[in-house]
């Protein structure tokens, strides 16, 4: 439903920030998009939600291609929402409430359903206790839930995260990654950058390596992460799981439970 064509992006001061890219987001559910530093991960997202407008080539959305006119654009953000890396760059309100309203508002509907839409998410995040508290006083974590709740009010079909678990703590990463699989459960898909390799490699169906503007691989985890010449060159670190099966010469394991379950059943045995 998203994907780009020969997309092209250079900012006003002549960097050329992606070059010839070809994505199709129908390739998986979590969709992982990696690279180094300004390797164009944050660009190539811009450009996916709209913002950022290619010097050539197309993005396509439901077969059509973007236009980027106002009530294109409208349309697009109805469907396809962005979790900054900063909160405090989606964040405009003082209250939480208000805040998680937003985009609701700027779409133009009912106060009556609005609060009913919003309740439903302030519920489903568990972000009750901070409901009526101004958006300043919340912790980083906090103010990250407030974006996603403002994304999930809108219903949006994808959902881009930009560095997800970016200074959160265990137990709110693991709450992030929970809240990430739900939505994916919903039927609804995450396209997610990180630096995070173990955090990609457990999570992600599906992988774009970016380097220097350019797609320099794709596939899923299991392929992208075997691949040596790509971790090089997208200056990439092994997974720890993929450390294991290379260096104790252990099967390939997804996560930490099929570790464990092997583990279990060979020590039985
Ligand atoms: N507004 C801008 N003007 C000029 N160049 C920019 C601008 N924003 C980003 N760039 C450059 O474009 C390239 C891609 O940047 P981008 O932020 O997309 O990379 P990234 O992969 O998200 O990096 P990081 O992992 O460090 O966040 C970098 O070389 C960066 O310096």
């Amino acid at each position: 439903m998203l994907k780009t064509v020969n997309l092209n992006y250079n900012y006003e001061d002549g960097k050329v920030a992606l070059k010839n890219i070809n994505i199709d987001l129908n390739k998986g559910n979590k969709i992982g998009i990696v690279g180094g530093n300004g390797a164009g991960k944050t660009t190539l997202f811009l450009s996916l939600i709209g913002y950022l407008k290619p010097d050539k080539g197309e993005v396509i959305f439901n077969d059509k291609k973007i236009k980027y006119n106002k009530k294109s654009l409208r349309n697009l953000r109805r469907e396809v929402g962005i979790v900054f890396q900063e909160a405090d760059k989606q964040i405009f309100y003082s209250n939480t409430y208000d805040d998680i309203a937003f985009g609701l508002r700027n779409l133009g509907y009912d106060e009556e359903i609005i609060k009913r839409k919003v309740d439903i998410i302030i519920n489903l995040l568990n972000i009750e206790e901070f409901k009526d508290k101004p958006v300043h006083f919340l912790s980083h974590g906090e103010k990250k839930r407030v974006a996603i709740a403002g994304v999930l009010a809108l219903d949006c079909k994808i959902i881009f995260f930009d560095e997800p678990l970016a200074g959160l703590d265990p137990s709110m990463s693991d709450n992030m990654i929970n809240t990430m699989n739900n939505i994916v459960r919903e039927g609804k898909k995450t396209v997610v950058s990180s630096h995070d390799m173990d955090f990609i490699y457990e999570y992600c169906d599906y992988v774009y390596v970016l380097n220097k503007g350019k797609v320099i691989d794709e596939g899923i985890p299991s392929k992208i992460f075997l691949n040596e010449n790509t971790l090089n060159k997208a200056n990439l670190k092994e997974p720890w799981l993929v450390k294991i099966h290379k260096k104790l010469n252990m099967p390939l394991f997804k996560n930490e439970e099929e570790l464990y379950n092997f583990k279990r059943e060979n020590i039985k045995g």
